[in-house]
């Protein structure tokens, strides 16, 4: 296993188990029509861990993302988070609980600048009426200040001074990404989902976003969970990993725990069951 040998210089401690459960999947099971996305799957993510989701194609890996961030309600089962039951989500308001997240496909505001984009991150901890907003001034002037000077930290963060003021369709690829990223941390979330975010990258975007999800785990405390096609870089990021095959899991455990497992050995190779 393994495409690209991973992030050079980047060692995890993989048998840590960190902190408390902060958000437990619980005999989940979600359904489209006959379409068995998900089938009865139970995992947790603990507070301050890189949690990797993996599995072959249609696995269910983003159906499972979108049931943690409240955009699919499963027809069975149920999502706790801080150590509470979840009623119904919606995505916002996972969001403003401290759930944030990235897309496979980049879903960034192409004609605004790296800069804006990164602000519409911080919509959701604005506090000023709209009347204020609209006026620019008193309170809402303040606001936007003090959120500027959070979103050029995040800039700073990311090293992406250079395209602060870039529309983002005039960015490549990788860099997009980034600025994704800077959105999602806009948001000050506790968990941060990550749907493969080096996916279309070059070997050298990789590390880089490599480091920088190391260093928002390391320097925040930002719990993440990621799905990620390329297994050289899960194995060399991640705490523990989830593994599903046709919605269901069939592994979970520390990095070298999946890896000689021999049914995730059979998914990946294709042996039918
Ligand atoms: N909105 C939807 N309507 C109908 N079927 C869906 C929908 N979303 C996902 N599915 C189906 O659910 C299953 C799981 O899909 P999902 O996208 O979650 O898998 P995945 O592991 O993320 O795949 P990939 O690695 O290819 O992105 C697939 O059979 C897929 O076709």
């Amino acid at each position: 296993m393994g495409s690209t040998g991973g992030a050079p210089g980047i060692a995890r401690g993989s048998n840590q188990h960190k902190g408390d459960v902060l958000l437990g999947v619980e005999n989940v099971s979600l359904r489209f029509g006959g379409v068995k996305a998900i089938t009865d799957v139970s995992f947790d993510i603990r507070k301050g861990e890189i949690r990797a989701i993996i599995g072959p194609n249609g696995a269910g890996k983003t159906s499972m993302l979108n049931v943690i961030n409240g955009f699919y309600n499963p027809q069975e089962g149920r999502i706790t988070f801080r150590g509470k039951t979840r009623a119904r989500m919606r995505p916002s308001v996972a969001a403003a609980q401290g759930i944030a997240r990235t897309f496979q496909n980049v879903a960034l505001f192409k004609g605004m600048s790296t800069l804006d984009n990164i602000m519409t991150g911080r919509t959701l901890k604005m506090h000023s009426g709209f009347f204020w907003q609209l006026l620019r001034h008193g309170p809402a002037l303040r606001e936007e200040i003090e959120h500027r000077r959070f979103v050029e930290e995040i800039i700073d963060f990311l090293e992406i001074e250079a395209i602060r003021k870039t529309p983002v369709g005039r960015l490549p690829y990788g860099l997009q990404k980034r600025v994704e990223l800077g959105r999602a941390l806009a948001m000050e979330p506790e968990l941060l989902l990550l749907d493969e975010p080096m996916a279309g990258m070059n070997l050298e975007e990789k590390e880089d976003m490599c480091r920088f999800i190391l260093d928002v785990n390391n320097q925040f405390g930002t719990t993440i969970a990621l799905i990620e096609h390329d297994i050289g870089v899960v194995m060399d990021l991640s705490d523990r990993i989830v593994v599903l095959e046709y919605g269901r899991k069939i592994a979970d455990g520390s990095p070298d725990e999946v890896k000689n497992n021999q049914k995730v050995i059979d998914a990946y190779l294709g042996v039918a069951h």
